[in-house]
């Protein structure tokens, strides 16, 4: 089977078709915006925890989706090449609906503007601008090659960030995102002076926990509460989906050989 023959059971309602170039930008339809709405719903498969972002692409020519594809993490192809493939030649004259800006950059993989211009498409519709220095400036050098390129209504955008929000963070502030995580008591204390008191929340509260320590790259702890607590910073329950953070644990102070942090799930 054709990779155009296994995606054409999705058919759609026109899209405008460009005959001249460079244009100006032009409201996007309500087929666009179905589109764009399918190329977020693409992203969303992607790795929740990677150094790089969730991105979806879906190509359409001639009212048809000939290629869709998504970023499945750090190494493997990104969105706009894993279209191009499933497309092959049907992406010539095609529109390419993606969720971030094409990139430009020689990273772990050749750049998708260079690759969507190669491969002919003739507009791009993207949601949110790459704000990295080595990959950003796709939609320039899209126009530069005379391809039609529209940027998304904000209401995409959000839900782009909202895909990608440590990712977007730390490309547009240079440092990490990070969530300061941290239980009390109603009247402001972590713990009995004794040290007595381990658990001061409930299950759902726990179980918060662990679906944030899935999504995370790594979680800090000074070695006060690694010593009083002996936490094992793994994720746990069904919120574990293979992925555990980097434990580091900051401090002067060495931790015992029984330390549940030296047990061998995770890394420290
Ligand atoms: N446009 C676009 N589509 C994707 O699917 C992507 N993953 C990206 N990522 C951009 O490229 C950087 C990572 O590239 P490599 O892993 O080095 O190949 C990432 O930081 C984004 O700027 N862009």
């Amino acid at each position: 089977m054709s990779a155009r023959a296994g995606f054409l059971a999705f058919a759609i309602a026109p899209v405008h078709v460009h005959d001249g170039r460079p244009k100006e930008p032009m409201a996007l339809s309500p087929q666009d915006e179905q589109m764009l709405d399918r190329a977020l719903a693409l992203a969303a498969l992607g790795s929740l925890v990677d150094p790089n972002p969730r991105v979806g692409c879906v190509l359409v020519r001639d009212e048809v989706v000939v290629g869709e594809g998504f970023h499945a993490g750090a190494g493997t192809a990104h969105a706009e090449a894993a279209a191009l493939a499933q497309s092959g030649e049907s992406a010539r004259g095609a529109t390419a609906f993606i969720t971030l800006e094409p990139c430009t950059h020689v990273g772990r993989t050749p750049p998708c503007a260079q690759a969507l211009i190669d491969a002919g498409v003739e507009r791009v519709v993207f949601v949110a601008a790459d704000p990295s220095e080595r990959a950003g400036g796709g939609a320039a050098l899209l126009r530069e090659a005379g391809i039609a390129v529209e940027k998304a209504s904000p209401r995409f955008e959000q839900s782009s960030r909202a895909l990608n929000e440590a990712w977007f963070f730390a490309a547009e502030h240079g440092r990490p995102h990070v969530t300061w995580k941290y239980a009390t008591t109603l009247d402001g204390r972590i713990a009995a002076a004794d040290g007595s008191s381990r658990w001061i929340t409930g299950d759902a509260s726990r179980a918060d926990v662990h679906a944030l320590r899935a999504r995370s790259g790594a979680v800090v702890v000074g070695t006060g509460t690694a010593l009083t607590d002996d936490p094992a910073l793994t994720v746990r329950g069904s919120a574990y989906t293979g992925h555990d953070p980097l434990r580091v644990v900051v401090g002067h102070r060495d931790l015992p050989a029984d330390s549940r942090l030296l047990e061998p799930e995770g890394e420290i």
